[in-house]
């Protein structure tokens, strides 16, 4: 079937899925004020193109911490695919080598690191990881993913605990069902379960810094003064995300925040934003504002849940197409041509 855009794909995903793990997909915290205001608050930024300036070969392509990306577009950390198609992380892995990007698996994938990187030779992976209070175990999963070529660590600050959503709530939807299980999880004959601990601080970052050489990007600032902590903290990029609208609700929309973690970061190490990216256009606005590239979660999710690795593929090469589409018309031969000017508020 022909889908035009990625709204389709959601279609076809919400028909396909469970109820209850469509919910979970789909929903965030709260009264999921976040999670709209994502979304519509690219509606409220005008892109101003510019014309006659010869721009006739395109460049999307980016180094990113040492990892190349075609495009500045990458998988966002999600959890349970396996929930949107059998194979899993492996089938969005796949999909991610063959777009020339780069996913970040989530730490609670339902399909091993080890198997997601031998499932798809190609692909870039970096590991989001949730720090465990136990760091010896943290330290465990963290070899593994090293072991696996991961590239980066992103490591998730906005979740001190879970959000509360209240979909997975009335779905009772708290367990992955009979079969399915958070494979980087594993501890010997068991599974542990993912903690989430409000006493986490820029400590326990320390700490990680010592523990590997990997880059680190630290994944839920929303704020700029923890942008600024985080830059005497050694990290290699800061992404700024309100994790979907699935934590603290009423957090402002990411695109918002960007352009004051931008300023506070100041060039000092590259800007990584998420939350509502849905268009090619979406992509340009981030960019122009000061990140350096932008992450998708459910969208990748909506293609898995419609058409498996082909679905997901599908997702990555539409959102390509029009982050190229997009540059042309702004008059911009490369991502480098974006800047503010290009941009304006229009409400
Ligand atoms: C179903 C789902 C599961 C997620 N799981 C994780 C996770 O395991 N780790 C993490 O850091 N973020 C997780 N996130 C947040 C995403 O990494 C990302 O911040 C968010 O999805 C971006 O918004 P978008 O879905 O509008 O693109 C999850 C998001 C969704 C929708
Ligand atoms: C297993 C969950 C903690 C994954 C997550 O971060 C989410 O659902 O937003």
């Amino acid at each position: 079937m022909e889908r035009w855009s990625l709204r389709e794909f959601e279609a076809e995903a919400r028909a396909r899925l469970d109820p209850a793990h469509y919910d979970y997909f789909a929903g965030g915290a709260g009264d999921e004020v976040t999670v709209r205001a994502n979304e519509a608050a690219f509606a409220r930024i005008g892109l101003l193109p510019r014309v006659l300036r010869g721009a006739a070969k395109l460049e999307t392509g980016l180094t990113l911490l040492g990892s190349r990306a075609a495009m500045p577009v990458l998988v966002a950390p999600t959890a349970f695919h396996r929930l949107a198609d059998p194979e899993g992380e492996r089938a969005t892995a796949r999909a991610a080598a063959a777009a020339e990007t780069i996913m970040i698996v989530s730490m609670a994938a339902t399909v091993a690191i080890e198997e997601v990187a031998a499932a798809a030779p190609g692909a870039e992976l970096w590991f989001q990881l949730y720090v465990q209070p136990d760091l010896a175990f943290t330290e465990t999963v963290v070899r593994r993913a090293e072991a696996a070529g991961c590239r980066a660590l992103v490591v998730t600050v906005d979740s001190p605990v879970l959000g509360r959503r209240e979909r997975d709530l009335r779905n009772g939807f708290h367990d992955l069902p009979e079969g399915l299980c958070c494979e980087n999880l594993r501890d010997g004959d068991r599974v542990r379960p993912i903690l989430m601990s409000p006493e986490l601080s820029w400590e326990h970052l320390d700490r990680l810094r010592e523990m590997t050489a990997l880059p680190i990007v630290v994944k839920g600032v929303t704020h700029p003064g923890d942008a600024r902590i985080a830059l005497d903290h050694d990290v290699s990029a800061i992404m700024v995300s309100n994790h979907g609208g699935r934590q603290l609700d009423t957090v402002p929309a990411s695109i918002d925040l960007l352009p004051d973690i931008a300023a506070a970061v100041g060039g000092a190490v590259p800007v990584l934003l998420d939350g509502g990216i849905r268009r090619g256009t979406d992509v340009l606005k981030a960019l122009a504002l000061g990140a350096a590239a932008v992450a998708v979660g459910r969208p990748v999710i909506w293609g898995l849940a419609a058409d498996g690795e082909r679905g997901a593929s599908r997702v990555l090469g539409r959102l390509r197409a029009e982050v190229e589409h997009a540059l042309t018309l702004c008059g911009c031969a490369s991502i480098g041509d974006l800047d503010p000017g290009m941009v304006r508020r229009t409400c």
